[in-house]
């Protein structure tokens, strides 16, 4: 299995090119299960999520191509065709996998009018019910089943009518379940207090090129109105807002100074404001962003939010950053109810870091220092990978795969901002 091995103490400078996102490419490419014509998505990032996805796109009859050079920004595109789908059943050992697969059951449903997804269970972060992915898409119009840890859900009519749903909490996939099975109803959706996070806007310009009707775009109030069928297209991913505010912890935990490229300054704003908390100068250039040191890191007070909040998916790589500041910083975790998974690893390496339920006091310290470390989650990971950076010493993060989920080439770009990182193999 491999592991990320990290000479720590280097000041990292230069520019890291920023990658199609995640989380954004895991809601648009079930979106090719709503056309029977071939959907192509650009600036198409290596991750392993990827691939799981693109598995499980097999497992349905959609054929998938790839092609492109395996680094560059926005060479690498998928195209799917979803002309015949053989099977509506996403089984247990792909969906255990992945979690975003459960975004298939919309789409689905939508086309096919049926669909059978594994219920995804939970995972290290926290319990993650689909309790509201269910209630939404039954708003909309479907009855479901749940038996032997599948749901089971079906347009009664063939098509489901749409209607209308208010979520009682923020949740960004049941929403683009949502969003993916009302664009081919028979009638108009109305989604209130819908996720408002630029992954779900790109999901919603992708589904317009599609010839989607869909008004409200960015707010928390979506009104869609089905049609009959849509089309293939051509689409770029956003690029990957987490992925550049993790270098930009990099940046700040090494004292050094990172130009994000390719970065969208307006989807980052929770994160900038933080960094300018913590006395990191960052600058909007005519490529993306560039984040600078420009002494002791300052103590901050964060709490997650959904969109445009502060981040879940930030809050590890902040920590590790705050372990260098000159005082306590407050951190709080609304969202996750388990997502302090790194700080016993952090403390491993010198951290000082207490938890209380949902909060966290990280006091800042001298140093950090190197060690054989692992987490169960992707971000918790890089909060290690970011600490290892900075640590006197070697540090090897082991679990790459969970880094794999995310982060296209770490090793590749953060070595190319002057880091001493590589990949290695243990048979
Ligand atoms: C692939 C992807 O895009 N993943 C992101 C997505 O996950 P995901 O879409 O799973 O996260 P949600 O926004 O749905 O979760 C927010 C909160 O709502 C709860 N909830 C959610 C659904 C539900 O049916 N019932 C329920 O109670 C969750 O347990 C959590 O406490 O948004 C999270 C919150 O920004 C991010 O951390 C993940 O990186
Ligand atoms: C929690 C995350 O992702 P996922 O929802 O895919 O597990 C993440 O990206 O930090």
């Amino acid at each position: 299995m491999d592991s990320i091995w990290i000479q720590g103490g280097k000041r990292l400078e230069g520019k890291i090119p920023i990658s199609g996102a995640k989380n954004a490419v895991l809601t648009l490419i079930p979106c090719a299960l709503l056309t029977e014509e071939k959907l192509t998505l650009g600036n198409l990032p290596r991750l392993a999520d990827v691939d799981s996805f693109s598995h499980l796109m097999n497992e349905l009859g959609v054929a998938t191509a790839f092609a492109g050079r395996r680094s560059g920004q926005t060479s690498r595109k998928m195209t799917l065709d979803a002309s015949h789908i053989d099977s509506t059943v996403a089984p247990y050992e792909l969906v255990r996998k992945m979690r975003a697969s459960i975004l298939v059951l919309g789409p689905m449903l939508a086309r096919m009018g049926e669909a059978t997804v594994s219920l995804p269970g939970g995972c290290a972060i926290g319990d993650r019910p689909i309790d509201l992915h269910l209630k939404a898409i039954e708003a909309l119009g479907a009855e479901i089943e749940l038996a032997a840890g599948y749901v089971k859900a079906s347009a009664p009519k063939g098509r489901l009518p749409g209607g209308d749903y208010s979520f009682p909490v923020v949740s960004v996939g049941a929403t683009e379940n949502a969003v993916m099975a009302a664009t081919l109803t028979t009638g108009r959706s109305q989604l209130f207090n819908a996720a408002r996070e630029p992954e779900i806007v790109d999901l919603c310009n992708l589904l317009v090129a599609m010839g989607a009707k869909i008004e409200g775009i960015g707010s928390s109030h979506l009104i869609i109105d089905g049609v009959e069928a849509l089309h293939g297209t051509e689409y770029d991913v956003m690029p990957d807002r987490i992925e550049a505010g993790s270098y930009a912890c990099a940046a700040g935990i090494t004292g050094g100074s990172i130009e994000l490229v390719g970065a969208r300054p307006s989807e980052m704003l929770a994160t900038t404001n933080a960094l300018a908390a913590a006395g990191l100068v960052t600058e909007f250039t005519a490529d993306g962003i560039k984040v600078s040191a420009t002494g002791k890191l300052r103590p901050i007070a964060i709490s997650t939010a959904p969109y445009p909040g502060f981040a879940t998916d930030m809050q590890a790589q902040f920590m590790a950053m705050m372990c260098m500041a000159d005082g306590d910083s407050y951190l709080e975790e609304t969202i996750f109810e388990n997502r302090y998974m790194h700080v016993p690893e952090l403390r491993r390496m010198g951290a000082d870091i207490e938890t209380r339920g949902r909060s966290a006091i990280v006091r800042g310290v001298e140093r950090l220092t190197g060690a054989e470390v692992m987490a169960t989650d992707l971000r918790a990971s890089m909060s290690l990978v970011l600490a290892g950076l900075r640590a006197e010493g070697e540090t090897e993060v082991l679990r790459v795969y969970h880094l794999d989920r995310g982060y296209e080439r770490l090793e590749e770009k953060l070595a190319g901002v002057g880091a001493t990182i590589e990949r290695r193999s243990k048979g």
